[in-house]
């Protein structure tokens, strides 16, 4: 099975740019989740460009399936996520100045770093999960950190999907057949949406969950957030 966490981070983007409570993210938490997601995403950036820590401890108590918190694993994100207790914490390799994620960890340039960040989420009883390109040797290292799970960073499937889907799909077969043999469980996210999501499903048997924001928010704009989430579950049967 492979679970739906729908990132809110765009729902805080509307919000933060009137600067007042409306859309609320406590609401779209809870009604995500009513409407089916099987976890809630959120990326809370140290510029709280979308959302802020505030959101991470009034999100928390709302949450009924799982709380997967993405980010880079400076001092203040650890003692926030450990707080919080997350269920899952994806480590994004971002600078404070990314338009949004791009790339994914050098797992062996940082693996001494990763190492240490990854026992501490575990000791704290967090499912860890770092953030890769589509390359064996980042998964090789992601590896040797004991992480429970990698997410493949997909845009540059997404990208290339609407030109040629199968080559577009071939690196991320590969990576999570790496993964597979090295015990490794696998995510995927970033630009993944009603268009590319269900073909990835059906070539990635490990897939574990996928986690997606920006589509899915856009597509709720028109079609409503209750039947938007049902029609992503749709793309995981
Ligand atoms: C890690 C990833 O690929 C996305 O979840 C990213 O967090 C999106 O961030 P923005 O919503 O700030 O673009
Ligand atoms: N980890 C990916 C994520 O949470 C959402 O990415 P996107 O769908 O907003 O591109």
């Amino acid at each position: 099975m492979t679970r739906l966490s729908v990132n809110i981070n765009k729902i805080a983007t509307l919000r933060n740019s009137r600067g007042g409570a409306v859309p609320s993210v406590k609401d779209a938490t809870t009604n995500c989740q009513k409407f089916g997601a099987q976890g809630i995403t959120i990326h809370p950036r140290p510029d709280e460009r979308h959302i802020t820590r505030k959101d991470v401890y009034e999100i928390k108590p709302l949450i009924t399936t799982e709380f997967n918190i993405e980010g880079y694993p400076s001092k203040e994100f650890l003692q926030m996520v450990i707080e919080v207790r997350a269920d899952q914490v994806t480590l994004v390799p971002d600078t404070h100045y990314q338009l949004t994620s791009d790339h994914g960890w050098d797992t062996w340039k940082n693996l001494g770093f990763l190492q240490d960040v990854i026992s501490e989420l575990k000791e704290n009883g967090i499912r860890t999960s770092i953030f890769v390109d589509a390359n064996p040797s980042m998964i090789e290292g992601a590896a040797e950190t004991k992480t429970d799970r990698i997410e493949l960073y997909t845009e540059p499937y997404a990208s290339l999907y609407p030109i040629n889907r199968s080559k577009a799909i071939e690196p991320f077969v590969e990576a999570a057949k790496v993964a597979d043999s090295l015990e490794i469980d696998v995510n995927a996210g970033h630009d993944l949406s009603l268009e590319n999501l269900n073909y990835m499903f059906k070539h990635i048997p490990n897939l574990k969950e996928v986690s997606i924001g920006h589509a899915l928010i856009a597509d709720a704009l028109y079609l409503g957030l209750e039947t938007t989430i049902q029609k992503y579950l749709e793309c995981l049967k």
